[in-house]
């Protein structure tokens, strides 16, 4: 347009000029609507988002990452995109589901307030949550009867939920109704949903807290109600986004002791891709080695931002976390820490780009102290696989499948590997327990070390 508008300032007569000035903004227009086209259609394809955009093409997303603090301790640096300001409150219908209490009750941004308000997608989210919750105790095989680590406890009931988030109640009121009042706990930060939660539901439970620092094994431990002896929990929540992986990282500690049992959340889409990337794939980080260790994950659908009060400018997804627990994590881990895996993950994703010989060497140097050592780790041959997934291998279990290593490792950048490669990694570098079956899960490993109870 900016052209046609030169071309006409010009005010040639020769109709000869204004063809070819047709001509080259016709040729503009295709030009620089190539770049938009070709990663609309390979979207479509492959449903991928266009990360590869230059960024005056794409939102622009802030940094994501595990960053070092001056004690040495690895903080995760969260990468989820900034949220966008509200949209106006005229654009948003009456007939919303729920209504937010008119006046008072404006959405704060720096929560991630984003209220459901589409009752369609509220019972398909809550359908999916009973799916997952219900699908992770048959497929331990145990019927929801099991112990906790660490408690003499039974639990008698199967499903004991815990909503993160509940915000105004938009899933509440649905979840009160499908698995009982008094199966349902929620926390939540915000005093404003607290109060309204509890003037519409006097009997349900609302935990007034910052969901980072809920501890979740006592919170299992706990009956719920006078015919529940406590018991693993599953988690339901349309997470604050800015939190999100965090949130996750404390339920993946949570799982060491069985606290936690099934995550049905929302989170953005990205972070969600990422949490089921296959290797060799741009969306492969951390999120998605630490993910496919502990839990089998999926995405239940995609959700638009027009389900939303405000409307956020990202697409969301529904994922569905079945932990494996820790008999099968500590199978999987064959007596490699997990404290020493994140050492392992965090320093190679940290140089992405580098070969996993370059993004290793300085944990290598703290571990192994000198060059020589280090020399013969990274041009050593894989160690023998253990015979436990040598076993699951043979059955034909797809993680025991993924586990042995290459034997030019060192040379591969990280998204190449395996989750369970990452696992062979650390036990050349590390070494591990040999009684794998009783090796201690620590408290904290994947949150952050301010987050939760003191206990580790
Ligand atoms: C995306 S909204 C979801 C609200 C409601 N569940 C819904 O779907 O309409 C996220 C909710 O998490 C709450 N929240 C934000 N940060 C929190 C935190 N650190 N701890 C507990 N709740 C938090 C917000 O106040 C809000 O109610």
């Amino acid at each position: 347009m900016v052209f046609v508008s030169e071309c006409k300032s010009t005010q040639r007569s020769d109709a000869a000029a204004t063809v070819a000035c047709i001509k080259i903004t016709i040729f503009l227009t295709i030009f620089s609507a190539i770049p938009l086209a070709t990663c609309f259609s390979r979207s479509i394809i492959t449903g991928h988002s266009c990360h590869d955009l230059p960024l005056t093409l794409r939102q622009k997303t802030t940094l994501q990452g595990w960053v070092q603090d001056n004690d040495g301790e690895w903080q995760w640096q969260e990468d989820d995109a900034p949220y966008p300001s509200s949209v106006a409150t005229s654009t948003i219908t009456a007939t919303a589901t729920p209504t937010l209490p008119s006046g008072s009750f404006r959405p704060k941004q720096s929560l991630g307030q984003n209220y459901l308000r589409d009752g369609n997608t509220v019972a398909k989210i809550v359908r999916a949550f009973v799916k997952d919750a219900t699908e992770t105790l048959a497929r331990r095989n145990d019927g929801g009867d099991s112990k906790l680590e660490g408690s003499t406890q039974q639990t008698q009931r199967p499903l004991r939920a815990i909503e993160l988030g509940p915000g105004a109640g938009a899933l509440t009121d649905v979840l009160i109704p499908t698995i009982g009042i008094t199966n349902l706990q929620c926390i939540e930060i915000d005093g404003r949903s607290v109060e309204l939660l509890s003037d519409k539901h006097p009997e349900l439970t609302i935990r007034h807290q910052d969901v980072l620092q809920v501890d979740y094994p006592s919170l299992a431990k706990q009956p719920f109600n006078n015919n529940d002896a406590g018991g693993p929990l599953s988690i339901i929540g349309n997470l604050p986004y800015y939190i999100t992986s965090q949130i996750l990282f404390a339920l993946a500690d949570a799982s060491h002791t069985d606290s936690i049992r099934s995550a049905t959340v929302t989170m953005q889409w990205e972070v969600g891709r990422r949490i089921i990337a296959p290797p060799s794939c741009k969306d492969y980080g951390i999120l998605t080695v630490v993910f496919q260790l502990y839990a089998d994950c999926s995405i239940h659908f995609k959700i638009p931002p027009t389900v939303f009060y405000p409307k956020p400018k990202v697409d969301s997804a529904l994922l569905g976390l079945h932990f494996v627990g820790p008999e099968k994590l500590r199978r999987r881990l064959v007596g490699v820490r997990p404290e020493d895996l994140r050492n392992v993950v965090t320093s190679v994703f940290q140089k992405r780009r580098k070969t996993v010989r370059n993004g290793i060497r300085k944990l290598a140097m703290k571990v192994l102290g000198d060059e020589e050592r280090v020399k013969l780790f990274l041009d050593s041959e894989p160690l023998p696989l253990p015979e436990v997934v040598k076993m699951d291998r043979d059955d034909g279990d797809a993680f025991a499948l993924g586990q042995e290593l290459p034997r030019d490792w060192a040379s591969k950048r990280p998204e190449e590997l395996t989750p369970g490669q990452f696992i062979e990694i650390t036990r050349m570098l590390y070494g591990a327990d040999e009684d794998w079956e009783t090796c201690p899960l620590r408290n904290k490993v994947w949150r952050k070390l301010n987050h939760g109870s003191n206990s580790n």
